[in-house]
């Protein structure tokens, strides 16, 4: 039998399938004036980037990982002349030229271009200077003189694991938080409608992009078949966790808890993985820093109640709470930066608690964070490292920059 194209129950499970992006010439489009809007903190070097993220890739194949990309899956998607005409209306009507007459002069432009083209012109980003000058500017293109793009680099797109975040068999497609990565969920949109290797399947959506609430991938721990841990955090809002947590309840039947955990709502600590992974079957990195005055926490176990509502209760104790979610008696939290403070601020800011694990107690880290590297090792885990100079630059380690499709059930 075709096995389903999509399998997540545990954040360890031996990884068949990962989903990841290379930079591209989106990463050129970054410009000082508009880091902060574009969520860099500077701007990485394209060839050195992309040779760091070569090696990556790399080190997950030599495993025996099948990488899959996603610009190579868009373009597979729309592949059809109509499917492709669909796309372009989403993108531009979600562009900042939307508002104005360049969005005509780009859908135009656009509907010229190959499948393959026209992802990549999409993910870079389209100068205003491209399209102008063929009709006559709108009042909204002159009174916004100065910004030079009509259509808006997506430089986060090598963070796939934000946008999507498949749970069980099924998916959820995001609600971006930020402007900058509103339009990176449209992607797997159409992979999961009409690509092939998805679309016979019938992929149950979970949660879907066109929601109110916003939901970001890196948020979201599959702690096992049964229980997703998910944060409250600057991206992720409790009213969308209450949401999917009743989707989740009623369509995927498997999941019997979500639990919910406050964070702290800062830049450093953007997403619950950039201070919490799961290592092993009873190991998780943590970043001291996010645990209050006696390790104690704001956790809400969410649970169904009746045939449609929810039973939320609050619990304080991190460890505690996952020992009886994962039934296990004793579990390790290993310190960011081995527990030192300075080194776990530097390393945390390097995303030295933000680890992929490839199979139970083997996980894929950066080498700058040698404290952390080493700590895990000191718990007897194996530590594979991947370069980390350029990469960091857009704060995300290698969780945030894979979205796991296929691991094997524990
Ligand atoms: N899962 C994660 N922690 N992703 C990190 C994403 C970083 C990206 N620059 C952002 O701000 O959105």
């Amino acid at each position: 039998m075709k096995r389903h194209p999509l399998n997540i129950t545990s954040e360890i499970g031996t990884l068949k399938t990962v989903l990841l992006q290379r930079p591209g010439g989106e990463i050129e489009y970054l410009i000082p004036d508009y880091l902060e809007k574009l969520l860099f903190d500077d701007i990485p070097y394209l060839p050195a980037i992309q040779k760091e993220h070569d090696f990556f890739a790399d080190a997950l194949k030599q495993r025996g990982v099948e990488v899959v990309y996603l610009d190579e899956l868009a373009a597979a998607a729309v592949k059809d002349q109509q499917i492709r005409l669909e796309f372009i209306e989403d993108i531009v009507k979600e562009s900042c030229a939307g508002n104005g007459t360049a969005h005509f002069q780009m859908r135009d432009y656009l509907e010229d271009l190959s499948p393959e083209r026209l992802i990549r012109q999409v993910m870079n980003g389209m100068l205003k200077t491209a399209v102008e000058g063929k009709i006559q500017r709108s009042l909204y293109d002159r009174l916004d003189e100065t910004y030079p793009f009509c259509l808006d680099p997506m430089p986060n797109l090598y963070f796939t694991r934000d946008p999507a975040a498949v749970i069980g068999n099924g998916i959820s497609i995001n609600k971006m938080n930020r402007a900058a990565r509103q339009r990176e969920s449209l992607f797997m949109h159409y992979i999961m409608k009409y690509h092939p290797r998805f679309s016979s399947s019938h992929v149950p959506v979970w949660y879907n992009r066109d929601r109110v609430h916003s939901l970001e991938g890196g948020d979201m721990l599959v702690l096992s078949k049964e229980v997703v841990a998910i944060g409250i955090s600057d991206r992720t809002s409790r009213k969308a966790i209450e949401e999917i947590a009743q989707s989740l309840f009623s369509r995927n039947r498997a999941v019997q808890k979500v639990v919910a955990i406050e964070i702290p709502k800062t830049r450093a600590f953007m997403h619950l993985d950039t201070v919490f992974t799961m290592v092993d079957k009873d190991k998780f990195t943590i970043h001291p820093a996010i645990l209050g005055p006696e390790g104690k926490m704001d956790i809400y176990m969410i649970e169904p109640e009746n045939d449609s509502g929810l039973k939320v209760t609050r619990r304080d104790n991190l460890l505690d709470v996952l020992k009886e979610v994962l039934q296990v008696k004793d579990l390790v939290l290993i310190p960011c930066g081995g527990g030192d403070p300075i080194a776990a601020a530097r390393e945390q800011w390097n995303d030295g608690s933000n680890t992929l694990a490839i199979a139970p107690g083997v996980v894929v880290t950066y080498d700058r964070n040698y404290m952390s590297n080493e700590t895990l090792r000191s718990y007897g885990l194996e530590v594979i490292e991947v370069l980390s100079s350029e990469l960091a630059r857009g704060r995300g380690g290698p969780r945030c920059m894979s979205m796991p499709l296929y691991r094997e059930d524990l």
